[in-house]
């Protein structure tokens, strides 16, 4: 295709095939970009060509049966032989076994495996080890190795997600990934003085980004063991904008079908109304529409954080690292649970159409709901993000400067909204900082309580981790505010859409405080009168979006082909679709189904039971 980035390259395939999950997915989305960012430029040069030709076709192993959440507690291992200068990688027990990596059971003849180091008798941790595991010759399975699918899933049907286990399979040691950090254009031989305190060893053997395992086997720690992780890091920060997609093609479909549908004459005589023009359809309609504005905003942000700060870690400089990650981990949580439910809500909302495949829901919503499961269990990511916001609350309380989107943690709690019937989008967002950083100190709080009443601290962080997940979520949510809000004031946008998109704007954040008003009114902050504001002005902006509601889905641009729906066609001829598409069932392509003579027509006809017989032997 000639597209160097990998977003764009990633969005074109899914136009050719809308998410159909293609068996290459793994290869494109973490094998080639884990090549990228943790080979060395030795194994890159081995490596990239063979993989970016389809020689070489791989995926992502480290999920076992035992363990996807904990990584450190993975039971594979890479054991390395000094004498041979090998890798010995044995999955020791049932539980080691890979399991659910994508693309694994029958398609790639590679993969990149997390295994636990060991070098002289001690681990050192989760490393990446590249393995073959098919001839790249005939496919078949090398000695060593035992792979196959794991059967039918939710969803997923193209993708041979499966199951990997190795008996003491013995790898070059120059398969274990590590790549020099880039610092600045010094000579490369100085690069490996960087992270290693030793002598220097040929380069095409060990080469050490962020560790380094010896000819004789001494292990070089890395200047961050999470950067072994940073794969997962890019992916979690790609979901973001993967999940707006999905539930903006939702919001395609059922608000393009929901004016064309009519249903229920309004008034005895009357003509039937487009169900778009019942209230109750944009309640759950129109926020998820500005929540797949928001949630678009967010990933291109969150994306662009980790082009930024990955810059920065090939600098070696590690600094925005924890930032990161709390960031793409939790956006990467919220956004795929704001997906996940507003697609299900699109397709509740499209009524009996809504449930058949022609309505390209169903396809959306088995893409997308998987995000809240993999590359992280979203209350994972959450209490990932948690712990980073309670350190960032602990250096608040010392009075040290906090950077970016955490400024409002530690904040004087004591004031009241300054929500008025306008409804400012400056009062929103003083709203949700105000939660979040409410929530934040209740987290801190309960901490610091349980364990002054004795708690260890493991204990307290388990007693605490329903408002440590409270603290998380409200600042995600706070992130996504703010972050379209800013846009909004930013854009140098016409006036009619700066008009139609603050809308749809203040709609995402009016719409977020009414249905978690309790977070928002515990300590005072609203009165309910402002709260009664509130409720007017979202159903005043239901009115206002409604007459731009179309247009502002087909803003989106997705064409019919990527959207696979009968109902959300751009013109609108719902019905003929439909018609046609049951006409084009297989099933249709007889008049009576062979099923008829052996299972029917005993029943119905008994006397003629032999004729089935007969059938049934064809
Ligand atoms: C652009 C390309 C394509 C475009 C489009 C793509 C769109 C996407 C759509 C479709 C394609 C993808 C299709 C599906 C693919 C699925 C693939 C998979 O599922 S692969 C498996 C994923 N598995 C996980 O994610 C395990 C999750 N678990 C973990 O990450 C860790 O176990 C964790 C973080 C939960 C705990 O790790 P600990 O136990 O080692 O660390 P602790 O003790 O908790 O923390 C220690 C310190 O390390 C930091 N840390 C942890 N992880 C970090 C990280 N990643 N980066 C930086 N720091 C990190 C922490 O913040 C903490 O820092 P302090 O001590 O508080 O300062
Ligand atoms: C469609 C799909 C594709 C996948 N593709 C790949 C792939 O290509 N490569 C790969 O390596 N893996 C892949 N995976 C696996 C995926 O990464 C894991 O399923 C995911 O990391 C979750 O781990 P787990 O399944 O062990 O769940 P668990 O960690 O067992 O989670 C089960 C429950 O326990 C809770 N829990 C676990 N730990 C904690 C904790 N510390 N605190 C609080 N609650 C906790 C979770 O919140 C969750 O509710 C895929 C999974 C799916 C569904």
């Amino acid at each position: 295709m000639g597209i160097t980035d990998m977003q764009e390259a990633f969005y074109y395939r899914e136009c050719a095939a809308a998410h159909e999950n293609s068996p290459l997915g793994l290869h494109y989305a973490m094998f080639l970009p884990t090549i990228n960012k943790q080979a060395t430029p030795e194994q890159k040069k081995k490596w990239l060509p063979l993989a970016e030709n389809y020689k070489m076709i791989g995926t992502y192993a480290q999920t076992e049966l035992g363990h996807g959440t904990f990584i450190r507690g993975l039971e594979t291992t890479a054991t390395y032989d000094p004498k041979t200068k090998e890798f010995i990688l044995d999955s020791p027990t049932l539980t080691s076994k890979k399991y659910w990596p994508g693309c694994l059971g029958k398609t790639s003849n590679h993969c990149v495996v997390m295994a636990q180091l060991y070098t002289q008798g001690k681990s050192h941790g989760p490393h990446m080890f590249m393995v073959q595991i098919r001839s790249m010759e005939d496919h078949s399975v090398l000695p060593g190795i035992e792979v196959g699918v794991i059967g039918n899933k939710f969803g997923y049907g193209t993708n041979d997600n499966g199951f990997l286990s190795f008996d003491k399979l013995r790898i070059p040691r120059e398969n274990m990934l590590m790549r020099y950090s880039q610092v600045g254009r010094i000579p490369r031989e100085n690069m490996l003085m960087r992270y290693s305190q030793v002598s220097r060893i040929p380069r095409e053997n060990m080469l050490m980004r962020y560790s380094q395992v010896h000819e004789d086997g001494t292990y070089v720690k890395p200047q961050n063991a999470k950067l072994a992780y940073g794969s997962m890091v890019l992916i979690r920060s790609s979901i973001v904008s993967d999940a707006a997609r999905g539930l903006a093609q939702a919001c395609v479909i059922s608000i393009r079908y929901s004016a064309v549908r009519r249903q229920t004459e309004a008034y005895p005589g009357g003509e039937e109304p487009q169900i778009l023009d019942y209230q109750t359809q944009q309640y759950r309609l129109f926020p998820l529409l500005a929540s797949a504005y928001s949630l678009q905003l967010a990933g291109k942000y969150v994306f662009n954080t980790y082009l930024e700060v990955n810059d920065q870690i090939e600098k070696g400089n590690l600094e925005s690292m924890p930032e990161l990650h709390a960031l793409s981990a939790g956006l990467k949580a919220f956004s795929t649970y704001e997906a996940s439910a507003g697609i299900e809500v699109c397709r509740i909302c499209c009524g009996g159409h809504g449930y058949s495949q022609a309505s390209g829901l169903p396809k959306i919503y088995v893409d997308v709901v998987p995000g809240c499961t993999y590359e992280g269990e979203n209350t994972v990511m959450m209490l990932q993000t948690a712990r980073y916001l309670m350190k960032c609350y602990s250096r608040a309380k010392q009075g040290q400067k906090l950077p970016g989107f955490v400024q409002y943690i530690g904040q004087n709690l004591n004031k009241k909204s300054c929500m008025s019937e306008e409804v400012a989008l400056g009062c929103l967002v003083m709203a949700y900082e105000h939660r979040a950083a409410r929530l934040v100190e209740a987290a801190a709080m309960r901490m610091q309580s349980l364990i002054q009443g004795g708690k260890k601290q493991h204990e307290a962080w388990n007693g605490s981790s329903v408002q440590l997940f409270w603290a998380a979520k409200a600042h995600c949510h706070l992130f996504c505010v703010k972050n379209f809000v800013d846009a909004i004031q930013a854009k140098s946008l016409s006036s009619k859409t700066v008009t139609v998109m603050k809308s749809v704007c203040q709609l995402y954040g009016v719409h977020g405080i009414l249905e978690n008003l309790g977070e928002f009114m515990q300590d005072g902050f609203f009165s309910g009168e402002q709260v009664g504001y509130l409720q007017r002005k979202m159903l005043a902006l239901f009115e206002n979006i409604r007459p731009n509601a179309v247009a502002l889905v087909d803003a989106f641009d997705y064409p019919d082909m990527v959207l696979g729906s009968c109902l959300g066609r751009y013109d609108g001829q719902v019905y003929q679709a439909l018609y046609d598409y049951a006409k084009s069932a297989p099933m249709n392509q007889t008049e009576i189904h062979s099923t008829y003579y052996k299972h029917l027509k005993p029943l119905i006809n008994p006397e003629t039971t032999s004729d089935a017989m007969q059938f049934a032997k064809l």
